[in-house]
């Protein structure tokens, strides 16, 4: 258990945030990369734990993929190790193995890949016995489950030698995750159409480029956060540009709700903290990621808000929804389900002397909560989860004066 203090009064000036670099762009980078015959130059990638694993793992290519509990990783190398042929057993911590996969594989085997359930049917571990032939070009997948079985097709569309046509059916959340695939796939000289429900992407060859993966916006929700519970200041973060490919950025907007104005400048965003104006609703369909950071600020600052499209939080690093309930209920906050899928964060109304934070393996939990020591002493259990996306976090958290302690 780790103590958390920031003194008596949170007051941030001028402070410049070096942020991590995106874990979601870095991982598409590399597979991309890998499916590419000659030679890309790519900076920047990210110091998360999940994209360091899937370096390591394509670059040691070993008969066990073990991904940890890297979302992403899992799903890209299940697609790539189908697509390029190769026999693999895909596995992860038992977290991963109770994520649903079950989706992906099936799109897969319609094209005509042998992957086999080695324990529960719909989830890893998975073993892969390559792609003999490619069977046919047209796949249906249901986009409200997780976006990034239909990341890992598209990235391994244009090498197939059908090419792939992808209806989505139903829902689509997370929208602006395969918007990154596809724009990461463009600039790796690969097109496409999207047209209604149909996106397709013909037989063709991924260019050599040159990428540098930008700051991560996710990352960057935290210290809106901080700045938004804090009493005042500014913030500098270093690296983020309004034109991104994350669609994390709409924490830009989100924020400004809650008194934090952003001002993008040569080489990063400035964040001020000014009056909060309120929202009632906020969507999280197109940015789950964003959900806790903006739970943990409306629970703070005394903002009732309606929350929708949470469904996918409950198959992530942890069931989020349920986490978040708990560790809100510890200073007497809430999030509650008013309606079927529709919640309302209701605000603490008394914040007890010390509140211990449990984590449950998901950084994002970690992240969240760092700001309620604004208002109170923290006890945090596992700081250390952050190293899936964000290993800097805490020093980042040093260099602002915020103390951590082991108690
Ligand atoms: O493709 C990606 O890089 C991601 C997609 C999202 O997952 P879902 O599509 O499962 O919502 C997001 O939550 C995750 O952190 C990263
Ligand atoms: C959900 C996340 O990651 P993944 O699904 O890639 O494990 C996340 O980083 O919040």
């Amino acid at each position: 258990m780790e103590i958390l203090e920031l003194g008596q009064k949170a007051r941030f000036e001028a402070k410049e945030i070096p942020l991590p670099s995106s874990k979601s762009e870095s991982n598409r980078v590399l597979i991309i990369d890998a499916l590419t015959e000659g030679q890309n130059q790519i900076h920047n990638l990210a110091e998360a734990r999940d994209t360091q694993t899937m370096i390591r793992l394509l670059q040691t290519n070993p008969p066990i993929f073990d991904v940890l509990d890297a979302g992403t990783t899992m799903r890209f190398l299940t697609a790539f190790a189908a697509a390029t042929n190769q026999n693999k057993v895909m596995t992860g911590t038992p977290r991963m193995c109770q994520r649903p996969i079950g989706i992906l594989v099936e799109a897969l085997r319609s094209i005509g890949a042998e992957i086999h359930y080695m324990n529960e049917e719909g989830f890893p571990p998975l073993a892969i016995h390559g792609m003999k032939e490619q069977s046919q070009n047209r796949v249906k997948i249901r986009g409200d489950v997780s976006s990034q079985y239909i990341s890992a097709m598209l990235m391994i569309a244009p090498t197939l030698p059908l090419g792939l046509e992808i209806e989505l059916e139903g829902k689509v959340g997370s929208r602006t995750y395969i918007e990154m695939t596809l724009q990461l796939m463009e600039k790796f000289g690969v097109s496409h159409s999207w047209e209604d429900n149909l996106i397709s992407v013909k037989p063709q060859k991924y260019q050599s480029g040159t990428f540098s993966v930008e700051s991560d916006w996710s990352g960057a929700s935290y210290w809106f956060s901080l700045l938004a519970c804090a009493d005042e200041g500014t913030f500098f973060l270093k690296g983020l540009k309004e034109d991104s490919l994350q669609g994390d950025s709409e924490i830009v907007r989100i924020m400004e709700n809650f008194g934090i104005k952003s001002t993008f400048k040569e080489g990063g965003l400035l964040i001020e903290k000014q009056k909060v104006k309120g929202i009632s609703h906020i969507d999280f369909t197109h940015c789950p990621d964003l959900a806790q950071t903006v739970a943990v600020t409306c629970a703070i600052i005394g903002q009732k808000v309606k929350f929708t499209g949470l469904e996918s939080l409950r198959i992530k690093e942890t069931d989020r929804i349920f986490a978040l309930q708990e560790e809100l209920a510890k200073f007497n906050a809430e999030l509650k389900e008013v309606e079927p899928d529709i919640f309302e964060v209701i605000p603490s109304v008394t914040m007890p002397s010390e509140v211990q934070i449990d984590t449950y393996d998901d950084h994002r939990m970690a992240m969240a909560f760092m700001p309620l020591l604004t208002k109170t002493k923290v006890k945090m259990e596992d700081p250390s989860v952050v190293n899936k996306s964000y290993p800097s976090f805490w020093d980042h958290c040093e260099s602002l004066g915020i103390q951590m302690q082991k108690s």
